[in-house]
């Protein structure tokens, strides 16, 4: 019985967890689910899965989940805030964490339970990018298992040899990993009208069901750009050996090209149940309850090369990539503030991509090397996107 802690378990990659986890009552048991605005969600959760602690990241919110855990009839214990978070990635009762909280909010209660040991199942993909050789490291001291989520991530894993040794890509016969993406709702948009893009265009992914952060991430590919660093991170690979391809299907997750011409793919539907359940079940194999791909009837399978023109902020975030921990540091805090920021009405579309450059560029170059040089850097690179908006685009 392997027991679970999910954090961010009312987000989209949460309930996808307690899906699988609800198909496999024999070989999982939930200790500990947790949220922030959802309350109803994470209770109804709880009702399901009888976890031992329910826990609810807004400390101000404490009193309303424990009048709705009375009425839900919820037996678990209700904790809150910052502490909690970490508390229940690390207790010893546990073997794996879901890392799933959105956002630099995720990073500490990630790093619990990588620094405790745990088997840690990583979506929260803003976490190594804020982090990366530190967050390696400690997984490296702990012994903690990473294992991606990520689609992308997931796919290279299962496509590349068993026995892998971190960074060894040159030893593995590897000439290129193939990071696909899909290029978002806007790969064929007349540029010219980019600046008319609304919320409700950009918050409709063509092809994956995810939440609000990483869906406008995908329409800009920052998300891209985030994988590009987080697939550095996760396979000890340099910005050289990562290939952005452009996939609109979706189908094929990502690839791995090896020196003797073979192209190892991993393809299924889009459904983040995939991916979860592998990393549940890793080594062996679970039902996720995703439907199987059908070959009959796939009508087009395509690829392009990614413009920057279209995509800046995959431009920014490979160059931020090769400059070094503390710009992917900031790039993410900036994208963070951008991107509430559109979704606030703040700003349009286009001006996340400037808000992430100016942000960048508004800083002076320094050197990260402890977790709170992290958060100091995340801090200020927030500051400075926050002025950037108020000087440019509120009048
Ligand atoms: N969705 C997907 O298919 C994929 C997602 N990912 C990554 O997984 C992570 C989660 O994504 P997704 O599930 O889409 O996101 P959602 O927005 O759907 O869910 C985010 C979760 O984090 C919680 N949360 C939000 N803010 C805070 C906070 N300040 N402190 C603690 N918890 C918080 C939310 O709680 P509440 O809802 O209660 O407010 C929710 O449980 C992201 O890093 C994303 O990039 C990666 C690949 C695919
Ligand atoms: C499901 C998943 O892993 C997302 O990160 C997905 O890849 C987003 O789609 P894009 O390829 O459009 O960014
Ligand atoms: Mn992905």
């Amino acid at each position: 019985m392997q027991t679970v802690t999910v954090l961010g378990a009312t987000g989209s990659i949460g309930c996808n967890t307690l899906d699988v986890i609800n198909r496999h009552p024999e070989k999982y048991r939930t200790f500990a689910i947790t949220g922030n605005g959802q309350l109803e969600l994470l209770m109804q959760q709880a009702q399901k899965c009888s976890p031992r602690f329910v826990v609810v990241a807004d400390e101000a919110r404490y009193k309303e989940a424990c009048t709705l855990a009375t009425e839900y009839n919820i037996t678990a214990e209700i904790l809150c805030g910052a502490k909690a978070l970490e508390d229940v990635s690390c207790a010893a009762e546990i073997d794996t964490v879901m890392a799933a909280i959105v956002g630099a909010a995720g990073l500490l209660p990630t790093l619990a339970a990588v620094k405790a040991g745990k088997k840690v199942l990583l979506a929260n993909k803003e976490a190594l990018v804020m982090s990366g050789a530190l967050f390696i490291d400690a997984a490296t001291q702990s012994g903690a298992e990473i294992l991606p989520i990520d689609s992308e991530h997931n796919a290279i894993f299962q496509c590349l040899p068993q026995g892998y040794e971190y960074g060894e890509l040159e030893k593995a016969g590897i000439s290129k990993i193939l990071l696909t993406g899909s290029g978002g709702p806007f790969r064929e948009r007349e540029l010219s009208s980019f600046n008319a893009i609304t919320i409700d265009e950009a918050s409709s992914h063509p092809n994956w069901s995810m939440g609000r952060k990483i869906t406008i991430d995908s329409a800009t590919m920052m998300n891209k750009g985030l994988e590009f660093i987080e697939a550095c991170w996760l396979f000890g690979a340099s910005p050289d050996d990562i290939q952005v391809v452009v996939h609109p299907q979706s189908f094929i997750h990502s690839m791995v090209q090896y020196v003797d011409g073979s192209v190892i793919a991993q393809l299924g539907n889009p459904d983040m149940r995939t991916p979860i359940a592998y990393g549940l079940a890793y080594p062996s194999r679970i039902d996720a309850g995703v439907k199987p791909l059908d070959f009959s009837d796939m009508a087009n399978f395509s690829f392009e090369t990614p413009c920057f023109t279209r995509y800046p902020n995959l431009k920014l975030a490979i160059d931020a990539c090769r400059e070094g921990q503390a710009a992917t540091t900031r790039l993410n805090a900036a994208n963070e503030i951008a991107v509430a920021s559109f979704l606030e009405g703040k700003i349009g579309f286009t001006d996340i991509a400037v808000v992430n450059e100016e942000t960048l560029n508004k800083m002076e170059p320094v050197t990260v090397s402890s977790i709170q040089q992290i958060l100091e850097q995340d801090t200020a690179a927030r500051a400075a996107a926050d002025q950037v908006i108020r000087g440019k685009f509120t009048c």
